[in-house]
């Protein structure tokens, strides 16, 4: 069952920041084309493709942190990219976790009062019970509650990614946009999360959009597969088999990815 539809959106920006006159209208330049894709209710979808081709855009899109300029975006069979939809509503149901932690984190906050914050604006009735929902969203990202006195100067690059998770998970979402957020982070701990993320899909049961340059933390999380280039979904795959695979692009993404894994192997 899908919860989230994406049907023809495309998105333009100007090239030039110059004002439009009657006589004059300012050439754009189309960074997302006529793009369809559906997450469905408890699935993982990677967005993978190359550097500028399209994928963070596509999230903000989403997040309505930009305006579609065609098309329509539809949470659970209604249209969210309208004026009529605010952006609390989509906030509740759809959470965003960006590669770069310091700037979802605030300074002079410290991680109690950091998932205090998304359970006050929208669960201000189960503020009874926080003591108890912290220690629970702390426990889902493998931490415990000594982290709830720190602020974010004092913890790591991947203990912060894993209160920016908890802190979208505070929300109770039915899908997390993950936008390059394990980019930053060494090579364990991006496996340790990825393996966290795995571990609370399944429990929770939410959907995530997973966009990343990693194919090998798509292939070990994601059940499907959309590639971007140039702004196109030209493939959504499930199958990992390279004889499957049609575009060149994901056909050369594969490859090297088992190439990689072949010589891993034999070192
Ligand atoms: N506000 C903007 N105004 C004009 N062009 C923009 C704007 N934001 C993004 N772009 C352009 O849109 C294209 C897509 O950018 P986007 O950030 O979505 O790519 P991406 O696939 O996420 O890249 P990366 O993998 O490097 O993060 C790029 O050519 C970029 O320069």
């Amino acid at each position: 069952m899908s919860l989230l539809e994406l049907c023809y959106v495309s998105k333009e920006y100007p090239l030039r920041a110059s004002r439009k006159t009657w006589f004059k209208t300012n050439p754009s330049v189309k960074v997302v084309k006529d793009v369809n894709l559906t997450i469905n209710k408890g699935e993982c979808l990677a967005l993978i493709g190359e550097s500028g081709s399209g994928k963070s855009t596509l999230a903000k899109l989403i997040m309505k942190l930009e305006t579609v300029t065609s098309g329509q975006i539809l949470l659970d069979g209604q249209m969210i990219n309208g004026k009529q939809v605010t952006d609390l509503t989509i906030y509740k149901r759809i959470q965003l976790v960006l590669q770069d932690s310091s700037t979802s984190l605030h300074p002079k906050m410290h991680v109690e009062e950091i998932l205090k914050e998304p359970i006050h604006n929208y669960f201000p009735e189960q503020m009874v019970e926080w003591e108890e929902m912290f220690l629970k969203l702390l426990k889902l990202v493998g931490l415990d509650h000594s982290y709830l006195s720190r602020y974010s100067h004092q913890l790591s690059g991947g203990q912060k990614q894993r209160v920016c998770i908890a802190k979208a998970l505070a929300v109770q979402p039915d899908l997390i946009i993950f936008d390059e957020s394990i980019a930053s982070l060494d090579r364990d701990s991006q496996a340790s999360i990825v393996n966290m993320l795995k571990h609370i899909q399944k429990k929770e049961q939410i959907s995530y959009l997973f966009i990343t340059h990693d194919l090998q933390a798509a292939q070990t999380l994601c059940d499907q597969v959309a590639v971007m280039y140039q702004g196109e979904i030209v493939e959504t795959f499930s199958n990992w088999d390279l004889r499957q695979l049609k575009h060149p692009y994901t056909r050369s993404l594969v490859h090297i990815l088992n190439k990689n894994s072949f010589e891993e192997k034999t070192v």
